[in-house]
């Protein structure tokens, strides 16, 4: 139930807001608006009315639906909104005038609307000015940019308020209390897609006003232990990385500058060596393999059940750091699935949302034929994972270190490569049509660029908590309290 109307008409019969005319009934109707699930996750607003001829029944309905509702403390009551008027096609204020703010007033919710005027405006304005005691939750209007300026407009100042140094690589963070929700008005909008299952700024809009919450991993970027993002989504370097960089310039053309630098960047076809080094996580259920999708918190709550049921779940347990060195097309790090509508099942399909990882996936050198079959896969059933030159591995951590910067003593074993990659580079900047590899690519950081190339990424646990409750692939009206029914 979204809230309950009394109708104001006393006599004959009103317009609808769609236009059409319904009759009002002898005795005054009570409104009921309610969540109707409608295909592929969207839900709609739906309208009930319930008659009564006996006035003080219908009064009793009334003030009892009211008062359930008011004291349902997980529905926010307040909400802090910032909307980004830049993002994708510019659309943000439009759609949450026009789409969102009637429903939050319908829901009895008050609002204090900021809509950006810089960028890091409301990342800024969080982290120093906000008044976060009043409000129940954060709103996000625009696209996975403006989500990550969010979250590090919160996450820096929960730190600060709580005395964690949020600098600091060892620090364990303290999760952020208030809640995020996003409408949709980006580029990508990949975190709204990947929890929610559909970009529709209606149903997001719902989620908020019921008070779902979806517990979200958050991961650390530190280059030589000095802080430089949060990301919960796509840390990508190579291709990811190449193509955001060359669409940042192509800003014009609005989402579809992903799709041409795309085609650029796998035309390209650049490598780039360098060495990953990482933990693999341990104790927990499941991998990046796994052919059943677990998404929901939900599931992921379950299978911790489970394994504590059977005894082999240990949170902190890690293995040994492992390393591979080589030339990768791509280095992607998927804390969740990355599912888009470009690529409806997303970079790593398996991974949860909530359980402390991240999935590490390697594409190495290969044939553009190859690199074109692994990106095919991604927008089909097939298995992009399933190809000798792709690895994917679960892990709590990872350090990337490109060639380049690797230590004198790493250096000197391949002093005589080197030698002859230096003559080469010579020869490449003499000859720019040679087709050599550039030593460095960038990261994309959930669709920003980092500064710098040598990495250290760490895992949080649930360190942000989103008004969303994960991709329902359950029937609704299962036993959700039972495990033993999942
Ligand atoms: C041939 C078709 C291949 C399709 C492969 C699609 C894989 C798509 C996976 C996308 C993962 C996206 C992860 C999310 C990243 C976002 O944080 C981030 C920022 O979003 P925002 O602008 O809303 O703020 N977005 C991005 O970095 C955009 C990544 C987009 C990648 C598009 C790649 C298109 C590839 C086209 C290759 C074409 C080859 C054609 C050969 C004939
Ligand atoms: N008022 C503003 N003017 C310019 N840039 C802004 C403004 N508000 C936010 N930004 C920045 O715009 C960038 C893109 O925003 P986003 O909402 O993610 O759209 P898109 O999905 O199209 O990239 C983000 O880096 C964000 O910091
Ligand atoms: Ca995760």
């Amino acid at each position: 139930i979204i809230s309950v109307r009394e109708e104001e008409e006393e006599n004959g019969s009103r317009q609808r807001d769609d236009g059409s005319w319904k009759k009002i009934r002898e005795r005054e109707g009570k409104d009921l608006l309610y969540v109707e699930r409608c295909q592929q996750h969207r839900w709609r607003c739906a309208e009930v009315t319930f008659t009564c001829s006996d006035e003080a029944v219908c009064q009793h309905w009334v003030s009892s639906i009211r008062e359930q509702l008011a004291s349902n403390t997980s529905r926010p009551k307040h909400l802090l909104v910032y909307i980004n008027p830049y993002g994708g096609k510019r659309q943000g204020k439009r759609i949450y005038e026009q789409k969102v703010a009637p429903l939050f007033t319908q829901a009895g919710i008050s609002t204090s609307v900021i809509v950006t005027e810089y960028a890091n405006h409301a990342r800024d304005h969080l982290k120093m000015e906000a008044e976060l005691k009043k409000f129940d939750g954060v709103v996000c209007v625009g696209g996975d940019g403006m989500f990550s300026e969010i979250i590090h407009g919160l996450i820096w100042r929960t730190q600060i308020d709580c005395g964690v140094d949020p600098n600091s690589p060892e620090e364990a963070l303290s999760p952020c209390s208030l809640r995020i929700g996003i409408i949709p008005a980006g580029s990508t909008d990949c975190i709204c897609f990947a929890t929610v299952g559909t970009n529709d700024p209606v149903t997001s809009a719902l989620h908020i006003i019921v008070g779902d919450s979806q517990p979200l991993d958050v991961c650390s970027v530190h280059h030589n232990n000095m802080f430089l993002r949060y990301s919960v989504s796509l840390l990508g370097y190579g291709f990811y990385g190449d193509v955001l960089s060359d669409s940042e310039r192509k800003r014009w053309m609005g989402p579809a500058r992903y799709d041409f630098s795309g085609l650029k960047m796998f035309l390209t076809h650049h490598y780039y060596e360098g060495t990953v080094s990482y933990l693999p996580a341990r104790g927990i259920i499941g991998t990046p393999r796994d052919a059943t999708r677990v998404k929901t918190v939900l599931a992921a709550v379950t299978s911790k059940v489970k394994s504590v049921c059977l005894g082999f779940f240990h949170p902190e347990s890690s293995g040994e750091w492992r390393t591979i060195r080589g030339k990768f097309l791509a280095i992607n790090a998927a804390s969740m699935s990355c599912a888009c509508p470009r690529s409806p099942k997303g970079l790593s399909p398996a991974a949860h949302l909530a359980d402390g990882t991240t999935d590490l996936i390697l594409v190495r050198k290969c044939s553009r034929f190859n690199f074109l079959r692994h990106l095919l896969r991604h927008t089909s059933k097939d298995d992009q994972f399933d190809l000798t030159f792709v690895e994917v591995h679960r892990v709590r951590r990872f350090r990337f270190m490109p060639r380049h910067c690797q230590s004198d003593s790493d250096l000197e074993l391949d002093l005589h490569e080197n030698s002859k990659r230096q003559i080469f580079s010579q020869i490449c900047k003499d000859h720019p049509a040679c087709g050599c590899a550039p030593a460095y690519s960038s990261w994309n950081c959930d669709g920003e660029i980092l500064t710098h190339t040598a990495i250290d990424v760490r895992v949080h646990c649930q360190l942000i908590k989103l008004f969303a409750r994960g991709i329902e692939e359950l029937p609704v009206f299962e036993d959700l309290t039972n495990p033993c029914a999942i």
